[in-house]
């Protein structure tokens, strides 16, 4: 838990190497199934029945609890090794500033529940793709991340991606959502995009004041406490939006007349928020891991799988734009991965190189 990784530290001992490539996998596997599992439920909520959009927000980070487990694990390891070990790893300044980005993802997952309530899954996926050029801009802004060929060739795949799945979102409308409604959530679902693209590169930008104030790399233990922090205070401002809505008080006749009966309803809720959980821990674990935009690029990635998902559980319509639109995400992943493979490759040559020149240089009298 406590392995560090930052992208401009020294390459990691042979352990630690093997524990990071863990992580990656862990968090990758992660956003994968919060990223095609969490759309699909909130849709199955909405689509079955369900009416709340604060709950539904709510549920984007109700899951917060689950992560006290880790939390708590690291306090432990960390006490057993020291006993005058803080009990929070974060910064005053960097708790301050990941209870801002809470608010802000409460926020956002307000703005994205309500643009779902009235749109099909699949129309909410393409217009969230969006987000990968959101979150380019704002990483090239706030964290100073490089634009590669490779980088904008990936942007360039998915965009044209979602512009062709865009061509046929008029003839989309679920039953009983009026043009008007629509519309609200085609524009909420937008800004949606835009709030989280600009999210993920201010998080990337407090694990860097974290690691330049604590003069150390960060830990995923650290991003960990990060995100339990954030989900608390997501939840909390949707906990409010949902009192004043009275949703506590609607949630069991809403379950009585669920469409696939009460315990079904209220399983989707539960794994509703087991999986944004996975989502949300795997998009910031990706950020500590690699960096924002491979978890941008990931989330685009993710978004025709859950078109392809969205055919066969929910019963949406597969268009030939939708199969287009799924070859240039691989293509924009593939285009992606390669350029950064070659450029890692291409850093360590250089390291090597450096080495064997000062090794062949005479030692000074
Ligand atoms: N609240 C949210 N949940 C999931 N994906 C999102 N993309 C942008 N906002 C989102």
């Amino acid at each position: 838990m406590d392995v560090e990784a930052r992208k401009d530290a020294p390459p990691p001992a042979r352990g630690n190497k093997a524990m990071h490539r863990f992580l990656v996998a862990l968090n990758c596997g992660m956003l994968a199934l919060g990223a095609i599992g969490g759309p699909l439920l909130s849709r199955l909520y909405f689509s079955k029945g369900g009416h709340r959009q604060w709950l539904s927000a709510w549920l984007e980070t109700g899951g917060w609890p689950l992560l006290l487990v880790p939390v708590a694990l690291s306090f432990v390891a960390r006490r057993a090794r020291d006993r005058a070990a803080p009990v929070l790893l974060t910064p005053p300044r960097i708790l301050l500033a990941a209870v801002a980005l809470g608010v802000a993802t409460g926020v956002d997952d307000f703005i994205y529940a309500y643009g779902l309530a009235y749109l099909p899954v699949s129309t909410s996926a393409i217009l969230i793709s969006t987000q990968l050029a959101f979150t380019v801009f704002f990483a090239f802004l706030v964290v100073r991340q490089r634009l590669t060929a490779a980088s904008v060739n990936a942007v360039a795949l998915l965009t044209v991606g979602a512009v062709v799945l865009g061509l046929h979102v008029s003839s989309d409308r679920p039953p009983g959502v009026t043009r008007g409604q629509y519309w609200l959530g085609f524009t909420l679902t937008l800004g949606a995009a835009a709030l989280y693209g600009l999210v993920l590169p201010l998080v990337e930008l407090a694990y860097k004041r974290a690691a330049a104030g604590g003069g150390r790399a960060v830990s995923y233990a650290l991003v960990v406490e990060m995100q339990l922090v954030m989900g608390f205070f997501a939840t909390a401002f949707c906990t409010v939006g949902m009192i004043v809505n009275k949703d506590f008080q609607a949630i069991p006749r809403e379950a009585r007349q669920y469409e696939l009966g009460e315990a079904r309803y209220y399983t989707v809720l539960v794994w509703s928020a087991v999986l944004w959980q996975c989502f949300f821990l795997g998009a910031v674990g990706v950020i500590f891991c690699v960096h924002t935009l491979l978890a941008g690029i990931l989330i685009a990635v993710f978004i025709p799988v859950t078109e392809v998902a969205a055919v066969i559980f929910l019963h949406e319509k597969f268009s030939s734009e939708k199969g287009v639109a799924l070859v240039l995400s691989l293509w924009g992943l593939a285009s992606y991965s390669y350029g950064e493979w070659s450029q890692a490759r291409k850093a360590k040559k250089k390291r090597e190189h450096a080495a064997a020149v000062e090794a062949q240089q005479p030692a000074a009298p």
